[in-house]
């Protein structure tokens, strides 16, 4: 058979200058994208197409912890299979510029990687049903440890008849985010997102099932690519019978993230001082450096509960938040020191940011 060469520029697939200068330094290697990951199968997308790919033998036995294998958004460093026969090989990882985590299946406290260099994380809530500031609390957290911007989205507006009372709701807990509104029934009803995907940007959705995530990509995409809720109900498989693919290029040339992993993230590594930032704010004025906010004189953030000025229900969900990630122990030293190593690429960033992390930690 003839070989057809088609090249690939990996541009379209979100390849910038960092990840190209990274590269260089890898001789006679080739760069890659991961866009699916089964177990330790995965793909890539390489200038020569998609290839079939495995971990090195190398890779995985330096690999501490599952971390240290590649996700779904990675940018890979491959040897290629020779001729038609094999699969690539991954050798190293690039630096990520995001990464989600979770703790991994099981018992043990181990992580791992649910994707990568994600630019944009859409926090889908819908305005009926769904509509829950608590878990909104807790997405924007996942979102900010990840170092991806969040963007809230709230879904089915045409099922809301309170839209300005939801805003304001929402208003008090989102510092710093931006709050978009859509619905699948108007005609435009979800240009407000496009207006955050631009070419070579990479995007995910999540959000708990039902609030409309397939039917907002099927609406970027231009076509039904994956199954909604009502398609799945008519169990009508002969028509869906494409595997779902992780990775997926938009018409305006944005990169959809969108593994199994990303639509079950729930609570990993949050950044609670980052969603939280009114409440961290509040506490530098407590009257004890170590206030824990319960009977002490002089606390601020009961003060300022008491003047309405904070919700006592954001407060109890922050003390919730706090405990659950202690008790997972996912917010050790360990974890962030890791988070750090991967997220920075010299020495010396690395240095600066533990140095900031510990005058925090002394305060
Ligand atoms: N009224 C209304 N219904 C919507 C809207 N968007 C989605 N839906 C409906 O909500 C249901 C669930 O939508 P999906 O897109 O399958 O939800 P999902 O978030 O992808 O769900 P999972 O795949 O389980 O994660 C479907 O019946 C959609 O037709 C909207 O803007 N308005
Ligand atoms: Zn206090």
């Amino acid at each position: 058979m003839e070989e057809k060469m088609n090249y690939i520029n990996l541009r379209r697939y979100g390849l910038s200058d960092r990840f190209e200068q990274e590269a260089a330094c890898y001789e006679g290697m080739f760069l890659a994208r991961v866009s699916e990951q089964n177990h330790c199968l995965y793909k890539v997308i390489s200038e020569q197409g998609e290839l079939q790919a495995s971990v090195s033998g190398k890779l995985a036995y330096n690999a501490g912890d599952s971390m240290s294998f590649p996700a779904v958004g990675d940018w890979v460093m491959i040897d290629r299979p020779d001729g038609n026969a094999g699969n690539a090989i991954i050798r190293h990882i690039l630096k990520r510029k995001s990464a989600f985590v979770r703790k991994a299946a099981g018992t043990s406290n181990t992580t791992q990687i649910v994707a990568a260099n994600i630019d944009v994380i859409f926090i889908c809530m819908s305005l009926n049903a769904d509509f829950n500031l608590r878990r909104l609390e807790r997405y924007l957290s996942i979102a900010w440890d990840s170092m991806a911007t969040p963007v809230i989205v709230l879904t089915k507006a045409d099922l809301c008849d309170d839209l300005q009372q939801r805003l304001i709701e929402i208003a008090s807990v989102s510092i710093g985010t931006d709050v978009i509104v859509c619905s699948c029934m108007e005609e435009n009803g979800y240009q407000s997102v496009n207006s955050y995907i631009s070419e070579g940007k990479t995007i995910a959705f999540v959000g708990s099932s039902g609030v409309g995530k397939s039917t907002l990509i099927n609406r970027l995409m231009g076509r039904d690519i994956l199954v909604t809720k009502e398609i799945r109900k008519d169990d009508d498989r002969g028509r869906h019978a494409t595997t779902h693919r992780q990775l997926l290029i938009l018409p305006n040339g944005g990169i959809v993230i969108d593994t199994p992993g990303m639509r079950e993230l729930h609570l990993y590594a949050g950044n609670l001082p980052k969603a939280f930032e009114d409440i961290e704010e509040l506490a530098t004025h407590c009257k004890y450096k170590d206030c824990s906010h319960v009977a002490e004189p002089g606390c601020a953030i009961k003060r300022a509960i008491e003047a309405g000025e904070l919700s006592e229900k954001r407060f109890e969900n922050y003390m919730k938040l706090q405990k659950e990630i202690e008790y997972e122990g996912l917010s050790s030293r360990q974890l962030e020191q890791e988070r750090i190593r991967r997220m920075f690429g010299s020495k010396g960033e690395m240095k600066r940011a533990i140095r900031r992390a510990k005058n925090k930690n002394n305060r």
